[in-house]
């Protein structure tokens, strides 16, 4: 893990998303696409200090897992300005006040990805993602979507998930989004902004119980997959 000298510098500008370059809709719900919103100068900092996380899926962030850039590129993306820019472009008003959940994904198993609108909890959610290239089309490219029942039906060309790609969206009853079925690794940081501080305590004993739950299924798999391979013929 790095040391970051505790400079005053911003990483993240709220003008990389208002600067004509980011792809802001309103239409079917609010939602959009900034590209390059990170210097690549910062890319293999963030990436020795991602955390190593055991599970797939989204967990929930913990300062302590993750290396000095990883927890300063965080405090960037929730702060209230950088929230309220990205709450402009979502026509959301201040969303600087909502109480935030973060959470990380290094890992996805095939069963992530299913359409989905995101929670009655969450006002809008943010994606960055820190992953140095993606080389394939279609599987783990985040899909904005017209409907529920089909990933072909897309709002606008599906988003790889490249290092400095920042998505976010208002959560609606049509926020529709998903990906093709990816495994394997695949770094992102989530920001939600959340209706209240019980549905931030909630998620945050949610996130806890379902990080603990996946430790045990990482070792049972551990322990049955070499059991099984230990008995194959
Ligand atoms: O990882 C992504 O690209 C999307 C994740 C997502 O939609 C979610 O966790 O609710
Ligand atoms: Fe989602």
């Amino acid at each position: 893990m790095t040391t970051i000298a505790t400079e005053r510098s911003s990483w993240l500008q709220p003008t990389t998303l208002t600067n004509g370059n980011t792809l802001v809709r309103s239409a079917p719900f609010p939602f959009f696409v900034g590209k390059d919103v990170l210097s690549r100068d910062l890319l293999p900092k963030l990436l020795e200090d991602f955390p190593r996380l055991r599970g797939a899926g989204y967990l929930p962030y913990e300062k302590a897992h993750c290396g000095d850039a990883i927890n300063k590129l965080i405090e960037q993306l929730v702060a209230p300005d950088f929230a309220d820019t990205i709450g402009d472009n979502l026509g959301i008003d201040k969303l600087s006040q909502y109480p935030t959940y973060v959470s990380i994904s290094r890992f996805l198993k095939k069963r992530h990805g299913n359409i989905h609108t995101d929670g009655k909890s969450k006002i809008a959610t943010a994606l960055l993602y820190l992953n140095p290239e993606w080389t394939v089309d279609g599987n783990g490219c985040l899909r904005f979507l017209n409907r529920i029942d089909d990933y072909d039906d897309m709002v606008v060309p599906e988003i790889k998930p490249t290092y400095g790609t920042l998505v976010a969206f208002k959560r609606t009853e049509n926020s529709f989004h998903g990906h093709l079925p990816f495994e394997g690794e695949r770094l992102v940081i989530q920001v939600a902004w959340l209706a209240s501080e019980a549905d931030k305590a909630r998620k945050a004993r949610d996130g806890r119980l379902s990080y603990k739950l996946k430790r045990i299924q990482g070792w049972l798999s551990r322990i049955f997959g070499r059991e099984k391979q230990a008995g194959q013929p």
